[in-house]
């Protein structure tokens, strides 16, 4: 069925979180997130390498990482760009040969089911491109720059994109050569292969699989790893 690749996206500033230290860093229960969130990937079997993509001065870090947890599956572990869909881009370039799917995740969704990384990836295998979203809870508007509502969408139709997203390896090669071509900047992989008119299909996930991103996270992200996602419960 080919093998499967995974890059981590993790290079990112967290300027939303404000804190000194980078977000991927700081301490969730016993480890940094990112490891909570390579260990899970390290404990799928179907996982053939882990390419890890970071920040230009955590590289030392991570590399540490690698073997005082014994990451043994993560190959790389290489430096970013200024865009997540750069970093996603690096990631692509150094999966090794022979991976013909692959999993793209934020390294800021430690808590992502592991039940559910394998129906995405399931999706993807039967349709090509595949991601984890769940219904949206909020009534939805959009809001012009001087605040005011322009429109409602309706909920029905309305989802919240997560990760993992699985594609076809040389699909999203494709799409991220197109986007790169074009100049067109995405805030996920999903979006520049819907450009390419490939349908991406919708696997429902689960509210816990948040991407930690400003202060309030924290607080809700020891909640979820003492009560619902405990070790040994992803
Ligand atoms: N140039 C970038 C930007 C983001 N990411 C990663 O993409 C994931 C989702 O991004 P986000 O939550 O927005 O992280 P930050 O960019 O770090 O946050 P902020 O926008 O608040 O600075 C994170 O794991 C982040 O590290 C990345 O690898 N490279
Ligand atoms: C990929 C993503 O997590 C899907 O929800 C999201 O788009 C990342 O956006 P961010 O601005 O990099 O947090």
């Amino acid at each position: 069925m080919g093998k499967l690749g995974v890059i981590i996206v993790a290079a990112g500033k967290g300027s939303r979180m404000g804190t000194a230290e980078s977000k991927q860093y700081l301490q969730l229960g016993q480890k940094p997130i990112l490891v909570h969130t390579l260990q899970l990937f390290q404990n799928i079997q179907e996982v053939h390498e882990i390419i890890l993509v970071v920040g230009e001065h955590d590289l030392d870090r991570c590399r540490g990482y690698v073997q005082d947890y014994g990451l043994s599956k993560t190959t790389h572990v290489l430096a970013g760009g200024a865009e997540r869909q750069d970093s996603v881009r690096r990631g692509l370039d150094s999966l090794q040969q022979g991976i013909d799917w692959v999993l793209v995740h934020d390294g800021v969704r430690p808590f992502v089911k592991k039940e559910h990384v394998f129906d995405c990836l399931k999706k993807a295998k039967e349709q090509d491109a595949a991601v984890l979203a769940v219904p949206v809870k909020d009534t939805i508007k959009v809001v012009d720059s001087a605040k005011r509502i322009q429109s409602t969408p309706d909920r029905r139709s309305l989802w919240a994109i997560q990760t993992p997203q699985a594609f076809r390896l040389s699909l999203l090669q494709e799409a991220h050569e197109r986007a790169s071509q074009e100049s067109f900047i995405g805030t996920d992989d999903a979006m520049l292969v819907e450009r390419l008119g490939t349908t991406v299909h919708v696997v429902e996930g689960d509210y816990y699989n948040i991407k930690i991103t400003t202060p309030e996270d924290l607080p809700w992200a020891e909640w979820i790893l003492n009560h619902v996602r405990g070790e040994g419960q992803l």
